[in-house]
């Protein structure tokens, strides 16, 4: 990926001067001095230093960072998977302390994530049972999810029977089913091809105007952090601390081919790449 010093210094010059944050907006996520130390009996490990942002409520940030820089680490603490070492996650100013019921979590695994015997309906339905909403109402969210995702012909079918896109739609379906607050995704589209990563971005970017949620989107893919997020958070290798916090200002409409190729995508990938470059050199502000 090459991008020339004018890209990166445009890219650098203009997304630092404006807040991420606007003004007066409700904050959903609040993650205060966030540490993680993984400890076992003869050895230590500090994944995460010391991280603090705020997600408003409805908006889609991305989180970059070299490979091994705590981004699983950092999504599992907030999904209260994870015990933090120190500091706190708060959600709607509760402090996360187990998974919260506001939170869904689509992780990369999508062949793990499902349950083979059930079909697809009853993959999508299970959390809503143990939500404890009724027959009739958990019907209806699950045909509306499936057909968000464009399942809506394959309920019966067993996962092992779709393609590995189609298997990562009906995790997506079951989170958006769901009704979440907060939507955590983990590298969602590592595993799936070019082609229907494209599809699922734009999907994800559909739901998240409909139902107007939060959504965290952990990705590798400088250019999928980009083109998704209204913000980029870029990490810095372990033990992980902020490097930058990046607004992405493009249109709010965004199109695979148009966007892309846009000169300010163009200058935000090149400063983005940039920023990792230095993460990878060991740089922490
Ligand atoms: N359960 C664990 N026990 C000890 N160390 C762990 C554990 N889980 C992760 N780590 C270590 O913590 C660091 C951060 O791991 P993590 O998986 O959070 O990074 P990541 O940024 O998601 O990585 P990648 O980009 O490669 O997916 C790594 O050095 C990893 O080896």
């Amino acid at each position: 990926m090459k991008t020339t010093t004018d890209e990166r210094a445009s890219a650098a010059a203009t997304t630092g001067d404006r807040p991420v944050i606007p003004d007066g907006a409700t904050i959903a996520l609040d993650v205060r001095s966030l540490q993680k130390v993984y400890r076992t009996q003869d050895s230590e490990l500090e994944a995460i230093r010391d991280l603090t942002f705020q997600v408003p409520r409805g908006q889609l940030v991305c989180i970059v960072g070299p490979s091994g820089a705590g981004k699983t680490t950092l999504l599992r603490c907030i999904s209260g998977l994870l015990e933090s070492t120190s500091g706190e996650v708060l959600l709607d100013d509760e402090p996360v302390t187990g998974p919260p019921p506001g939170m869904a979590v689509v992780f990369q695994e999508y062949g793990r994530s499902l349950f083979p015997w059930m079909t697809v309906r009853q993959n999508v339905e299970l959390p809503l049972r143990e939500k404890g909403i009724g027959r009739a109402e958990r019907h209806a969210l699950v045909d509306e999810a499936l057909d968000a995702v464009g399942l809506g012909d394959v309920p019966s079918a067993y996962p092992w029977q779709l393609s590995g896109g189609m298997q990562q739609r009906v995790a997506i379906a079951r989170a958006v089913a769901y009704q979440p607050e907060v939507l955590l995704m983990d590298e969602p589209f590592a595993a799936v091809d070019a082609q229907t990563r494209a599809d699922l971005e734009d999907l994800i970017r559909t739901l998240w105007k409909r139902l107007g949620i939060t959504v965290l989107f952990v990705t590798h893919d400088i250019d999928e952090s980009v083109y998704l997020g209204q913000r980029v958070l870029v990490l810095s290798n372990r033990p992980t601390v902020v490097i930058e916090d990046v607004r992405v200002d493009l249109p709010d409409e965004r199109d695979q081919l148009e966007t892309r190729s846009s000169r300010r995508f163009t200058e935000l990938r090149g400063h983005v790449y940039e920023l990792i470059q230095k993460a990878k050199k060991g740089y922490r502000p």
